[in-house]
This record gives C-alpha cells, structure tokens and sequence, in this order.
C-alpha cells in the first residue's frame, strides 16, 4: 500500500506540478461549490421558518432570490470545474503520453521486436487515458466530497445529536453496501466482456476461414459453435443486466430507506416540538443531498482501481532502461571518416552466433563493397555501427573513437543510411526530406533535389514540397522513394554513409538516376556498400565477403579483380560472361553472387 501510495504521489506531483496554478485553482472552486451546496438549503430553512412566523414579503423575496443567485453561481461552478479538471487531466495525461512516446522510441530494438506496434498503443494511449480521470479530478473529488459528507453530518449533528448518530451510522452503511452491490456487479460484467471477446474472436477466425471450412464441410460444426456461444452470451449478457439492475435497485431502496428514516426522525421531533418545520425540511434535504457525493466517493475509488492497473502498467514501462545509452560525449570532426571493426562479435539471442571475429579498416574516403549470400550478417554489421545493437565483442571505432564513447545523436549525426525498404510517411515531401528539422531551409532542399535530378519531379506535384505523401510512400514508385531517401541523407551530410542497396528490380532510367545519385553520394565520404548491383560492386576499394557471419575474403577490389583465386574473381567472371542487359544486369549479378558465395 505504501508503494502504491508513492506511485501514486510520485504520478502526481511530477505531471501536475507544471499546472500548479490552475490546480488550486480548481480546488478553491470545489470548495466554493461544497460551501454553496450547503449553505443554500440554510436559506430554505430560513424561509420556512420566517414564512411560518409570518415574516414580512420583503425579507422572504430577498431571501428567495438569495436561494436563486447562489444556486445560479453554484452551477457556474460547477461547470468551470468541469472544464478545468477536463484541461487539467488532458494536460498531464498528455504530457505522460509523450514521456512515454520519447521513452519507448529510446528503447532498444530488442524491446521492439518483443512489443507489438499495437501492444505499446495500447499502453501509450489506452492506458493513459485510464488514468485522465485520477489526475483531475481524484484527489480534489475524493477530498471534496468527503468534506461535503462531513459537512452534512456535523450540521445534522447540530440540529439534533441523535439526527447525527442515526446518520453517521446510516453514511457507513449505504457506503459499505455500495462497494459490496458494486463488486457483484463488476464480476458479471467482467464474464460477460469475456465471453464476448471470445465470440469476436470465434467469428474473426472463421470468417478469415471461410474457405478452408466450406472446403472441409465444416460448416454445420461452425454454426454448432456458434449457437453454443450465442447462447452462453445470452445467459451472461442476462445475467449481469439482472444484477445491474438489481443493483440501481437496491441503491434506490437504501436511499428511500434513508429518506423514510429522515422523514419520520423530523415528523417525530416536530411533533415533539424540538424542531421547527424548516429544520425538518433541512434534514430531508440534507438527507437527499448525502446520495450525490457518497455514489461520487464510489465511482471515484472504482475508478482508481481500474486506474492503478493502467498506472502500474505505464510505470513498468517506463522503467525499463535501455541498454543502449549515450557515451561520455566524445567528439567527432566533419568530413569523412576512418573506420575500424576490431574483433566484432554479435549475436542477437546471446546464444546464435550472427557475425564473429569481424576486423577491417577504411581510410577516410573509402568504400567498403559488402557482399554475402543473404542471412550471412550485412544488414547486422551496418546496425552495429549505428548502435542499434552493441557488439557482444570487440570494438568499432570512427577516426579512432569507439562509438561508444559518443553520444547516439552525434553518432547518428555522423553516419547516415540508406536502406532497403525507404520508411515514408504520412506528411510533406519537405518534412519527410528534413525530418521535420525546421532548420533546413528549402533553398538547401532544392539545391540537393536539383543535384540529385529530382527537382523536376517536385515541381510537378500539386503543392510542391507541401505535398503530401501518402501513409507508407504508397503513392511513389520505388525508385522515387529510393531517390528520397538519398536526399534525406545528403541533407544530413555525415561523413560516413552506409547503403543497404535495394535488390529490387527498377526501370533502366531510373536505375541511371540512383547510379548517379549514389555516385554524388559517395564522393568524399567514406561508404560502406552491401551491394546488389555490379556497378555498385565497381564503385569499391575494398571488398569482403561475408559467409556466416565470418569474414571469407577481403582486401583492395583491383587486387582480388585480378586474382584468379579469388572468390571475388569468379563472381566477376560470371557476372561478365553473361551479356547482360542493363536491366537484367541486377538479377544476373544476385544469381551469381548465390552461385559463387
Ligand atoms: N532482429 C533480429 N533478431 C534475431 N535474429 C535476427 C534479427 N535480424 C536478423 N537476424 C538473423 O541474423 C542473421 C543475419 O541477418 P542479416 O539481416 O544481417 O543478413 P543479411 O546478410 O543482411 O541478409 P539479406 O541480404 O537477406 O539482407 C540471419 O540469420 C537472421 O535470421
């Protein structure tokens, strides 16, 4: 419970720390609003008894007309409240959303590989919004209202000390019978959610089966099924409504109870001359007015329970460190880069070796041509050197500084990447160039899309860089796609690039544009190339070859060229024998590499 309770605080006073303002606010204005409930049945009182004693017209309309102004001010209240404990819970809910947002995108990749895209919404947004109510309004309406109930007895305490008794024990009553009717009721509701969650699930089965069960003759199985869970559905969608309305009736009959005990008490002291008929009337309000806040006290705690579930959930994430985490904050310079693989091993299960006992080195300037059978750890080199793994050993370092000694945005800042499937997303092509960095002006944009022969192509779309790509770059061909991602690498500059070329097939065109577009790209950076395409192998100073996660072969590309012993000599020879079109040159190439490796 004490854990619970920091948990609790800790949520608090970060998230509504900021609004400190507004929150007391909110609280001077709930207790403006309990002040208000209970005065103005006071004025009634008075009235009742004035009118009684036969009081002037004057004095009674003023006092009527206090009641009116007071009750109109106390729904003012009452809707500012609202509104401000709906700001107020929004506000530091989606502060949370956002810690949460940052906190998951720094997390490392294995954590994203086990959690679902829609397991962290789920989180992030769902569970969240659970707790929009705890951060407005909890603590102010549990504190609130309990006040108000307290207020009400200590004033039926002082129309009459047994009044008092009689409804202190009646308060405990309806409050404890609340919770216990309550509970019955959440556990029906809670089977009938269960059972209808597992007919949407039957029904989402089948009906994505719907051949295999037609073509096995399983239909009269199915509808057998069906029946069965219609009917369990029924009885327990029945059940709970039953017990719900139990429910609203049992509370009714509490509150009729109540109001019946408070009647006769007040018929009883009247008779017995020691109240007036106002006092009588004050207590059956009063009485009345118990109802509201004791079902809000209700609704309050269940609500924190459904709540703290969400809480422990968010906090479980948010507690998760990742591995990864920034160096010391080492500096690198600009320009090109020297890299150095000594020793790398990785594996991603600690078990499964993918890459062992990698070394190479890369001058400022140079480039690496990768190539490997698929599966043999290309794609896992290039991760390392982005730190979205660690090496289990050995060490990378750029111009002689392990990578991580840096911070991961200077690292990131320094090495940029191409990769096969090109992310686009749902926004302008500007924003999807710059990642929404409003410090790269569109004069820089248009300087790299002319260079890169893709201006033209941007000035024909209806907005120009405003237009908007569809979710996903559906609405790009892949080698427009493939040509945006090269530009939102020459807007980065880093002085390392690795391209994980695309194997796809493209229009020979195209393919003369993206040769270019590597070609600018890696002039004066140095470039590491898991390449698919024979020019693209040309470009290189230094092969290896990959096999397994080991290195098979490497050194300069002119020496092994020209080496009859080389594996890289017969890919060339096989790649050069086959008079291959432009278009077909890519697919030979793989077929070789395959054949060869
Ligand atoms: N995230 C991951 N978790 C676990 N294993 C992985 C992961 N990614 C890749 N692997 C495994 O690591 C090995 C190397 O994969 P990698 O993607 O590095 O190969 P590749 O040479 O780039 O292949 P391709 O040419 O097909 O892209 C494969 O056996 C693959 O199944």
């Amino acid at each position: 419970m004490d854990a619970q309770f920091r948990r609790y605080w800790r949520l608090l006073t970060t998230y509504l720390k900021p609004q400190r303002g507004r929150v007391l606010l909110l609280t001077i204005l709930l207790f403006i609003n309990i002040g208000l409930q209970l005065v103005n049945p006071q004025i009634i009182r008075g009235v009742i008894d004035a009118t009684q004693a036969g009081s002037a017209l004057p004095l009674l309309l003023t006092a009527a007309g206090l009641f009116i102004v007071l009750s109109v001010v106390q729904r003012i209240i009452a809707f500012v409240s609202t509104y401000m404990a709906s700001n107020i819970g929004w506000t530091a809910t989606n502060a949370l959303r956002a810690d949460m947002t940052l906190h998951s995108l720094q997390l490392d990749m294995p954590f994203h590989k086990t959690h679902t895209p829609g397991e962290l919404i789920e989180r992030i947004d769902d569970d969240v919004t659970a707790q929009a109510n705890f951060f407005s309004q909890f603590t102010i309406n549990v504190a609130g209202n309990g006040l108000l109930i307290l207020g009400l007895l200590v004033l039926l305490w002082r129309e009459d000390w047994r009044i008092g008794i009689g409804f202190v024990l009646y308060t405990v009553l309806v409050f404890f019978a609340l919770r216990t009717i309550q509970g019955i009721a959440v556990r029906r509701w809670t089977a009938q959610r269960e059972v209808t969650a597992d007919y949407y699930g039957f029904l989402e089965e089948h009906i994505t089966g719907t051949e295999d069960i037609r073509a096995n003759g399983a239909v009269p199985y199915v509808t057998q099924r069906l029946f069965t869970l219609m009917r369990r559905m029924l009885e327990t969608t029945v059940g709970a409504q039953l017990v719900s309305n139990l429910t609203v009736f049992s509370i009714n009959a509490l509150y009729a109870i109540g109001y019946t005990f408070g009647l006769a008490l007040g018929a009883w002291l009247y008779s017995q001359h020691q109240i007036s008929i106002g006092t009588a009337y004050l207590l059956v309000f009063y009485i009345g007015m118990l109802a509201q806040p004791l079902e809000i006290i209700r609704e309050q705690v269940k609500d924190l329970q459904e709540a703290t579930a969400s809480i422990e959930r968010v906090e479980a994430l948010l507690n998760i460190e990742p591995q990864i985490q920034d160096g010391p904050g080492a500096a690198l310079s600009r320009g090109s880069l020297a890299v150095a693989f000594q020793a790398v091993s990785f594996s991603y299960d600690q078990e499964t070796p993918i890459l062992q006992d990698i070394s190479f080195q890369l001058q400022p300037g140079q480039v690496l041509g990768l190539l490997g059978r698929t599966g043999s750890g290309k794609t896992t080199l290039a991760r390392l050197l982005f730190r979205l793994y660690d090496p289990t050993e050995g060490t990378i370092n750029l111009d002689g500084v392990d990578i991580r000694q840096l911070t991961l945005t200077a690292l990131r800042e320094h090495v940029g990447m191409v990769t096969q499937d090109v992310q686009l997303f749902h926004a302008s092509i500007r924003d999807n160039l710059t990642f929404f960095k409003q410090s790269i002006s569109d004069a820089q944009i248009e300087q790299v899309l002319r260079e890169l022969d893709l201006w033209r192509w941007v000035e024909a779309q209806p907005q120009g860089l405003d237009t908007y790509v569809a979710a996903g770059g559906k609405s790009l061909s892949a080698g427009e796609g493939q040509l945006l991602a090269f530009a939102r690498v020459f807007l980065k500059d880093p002085g390392l690039v690795v391209l994980d070329e695309a194997s796809s097939r493209l229009d020979p065109a195209t393919e003369h544009r993206l040769e270019q577009a590597v070609d600018r790209l890696l002039q004066q950076r140095t470039g590491i190339v898991i390449a698919h395409r024979l020019q693209t192998v040309q470009r290189a100073d230094v092969i290896m070859l990959l096999e397994e996660g080991r290195v098979v072969e490497y050194g300069p590309r002119a020496a092994l060229a020209s080496d009859p012993h080389s594996r890289f000599y017969s890919l060339l020879q096989t790649g050069l024998e086959n008079p291959a079109t432009d278009s077909q040159e890519s697919d030979v190439v793989a077929q070789n590499m395959k054949e060869v490796l």
